[in-house]
């Protein structure tokens, strides 16, 4: 079936080297790659999660109990605002679901390469097994394998990307892309509350069928250079709301917070989120999309599953009415097309595209 990204007409260079093999073939005294180097990594200092500056949590449980709503949602607005990023606890994703997905994922990842190729990424493609996202020969290389995938709503299902190896994946990502959807709406339900409009005008923005696909990146250990090469590039999301869930406790991700990389320490259990691109220019610019990195472990392999929530392409991507600062817009408004190629057209680069969109006001 048609793909949605088949409007977008990218260009990729192809690849066909995965990184667990570039990472087996180096064993442990053999040098990375240069396309794997990133020299920019040591001007830039991270700052830890320390006392008073630490992520936002905020807690489902709470945000559904009238008790403790309306505290709740302020707080997520607050979140949405200063960071764009916060964890969210109590989120009331099934148990079962979540350890059948993580089983699944980390398996699929740890068969050999041939049999991860039967849903790899075609010439120009945007789903399926690879390295992603290279625009030309000269651009540096993520130290990542990935799958990407389209999972809602269903009919948009390339399924010849789905994998068959482990035989419960398919069944475990559809579960666990319904739960996420459904996070994901109360979510946007409550930052409507916060933002003091209807649901309806919030929600309305995604009409139609919301759109959700799913990052599924392995970062193999670097044990030579794990702090020069780079697990994902600096990068906004081009969605409305991302709900990043770890696989395996291992730590990596990283965002930018006053000029400085701030290292998340996710606790066990929560779902990291951040606001998207789409939802920064929604919102005029109240909540925003925030940069942020992945970096690699130097002994262990980091596995994590972003699930972007977003609009169809048929939608417009534009400030909301009702958030007009003194009536003017800070954005330009754009169709969903145009929107998703200028984002891919910028490399994504940081926050290039998001930029070029802003109006001088
Ligand atoms: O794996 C991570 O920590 C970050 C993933 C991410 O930013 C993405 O897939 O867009
Ligand atoms: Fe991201």
């Amino acid at each position: 079936m048609a793909d949605r990204f088949d409007k977008l007409q990218v260009e990729f260079i192809d690849q066909d080297e995965s990184v667990q093999d570039v990472a087996d073939a180096i064993g442990s005294s053999g040098d990375v790659p240069e396309r794997y180097v990133r020299p920019e990594m040591e001007a830039d200092p991270v700052i830890v999660d320390a006392d008073g500056y630490s992520l936002p949590v905020i807690d489902m449980s709470r945000l559904i109990d009238p008790e403790f709503s309306e505290e709740e949602i302020a707080k997520l607005g607050s979140a949405c605002e200063d960071w764009g990023f916060f964890q969210l606890v109590n989120h009331g994703v099934d148990g079962e679901s979540l350890k059948q997905v993580k089983a699944d994922v980390a398996e699929f990842f740890s068969l050999p390469l041939q049999e991860k190729m039967a849903v790899a990424i075609q010439p120009n493609g945007l789903q399926g097994f690879g390295h992603h996202f290279v625009f030309s020969k000269d651009q540096k290389l993520d130290w990542v394998d990935l799958l990407f995938l389209t999972t809602r709503p269903a009919e948009e299902r390339s399924m010849d990307f789905w994998p068959t190896n482990p035989p419960t994946f398919r069944d475990s990502l559809d579960k666990y892309s319904q739960e996420i959807a459904d996070v994901s709406d109360k979510l946007f339900k409550f930052m409507a509350i916060d933002l003091g409009v209807d649901e309806e005008a919030l929600l309305g923005a995604f009409k139609g069928k919301p759109h959700q696909s799913v990052r599924i990146n392995h970062y193999p250990p670097c044990r030579q250079a794990a702090d020069r090469v780079l697990g994902l590039s600096p990068h906004t999301d081009g969605v409305g709301m991302t709900l990043l869930l770890q696989v395996n406790g291992v730590q990596g991700l990283q965002i930018r917070k006053d000029g400085r990389w701030f290292a998340v320490q996710n606790l066990p259990g929560a779902l990291i989120v951040n606001v998207g691109d789409v939802l920064e220019i929604i919102t005029n610019g109240k909540y925003r999309s925030i940069e942020h990195r992945a970096v690699i472990n130097p002994d262990k392999e980091r596995i994590t599953i972003a699930a972007f929530q977003s609009a169809p392409l048929s939608c417009t991507v534009g400030p909301l009415q009702e958030l007009l600062m003194n009536g003017e817009p800070r954005y330009k408004t754009v169709d969903g097309v145009e929107f998703t190629k200028g984002y891919f057209a910028a490399k994504l680069e940081g926050r290039r595209y998001l930029e070029s969109l802003k109006l001088g006001v």
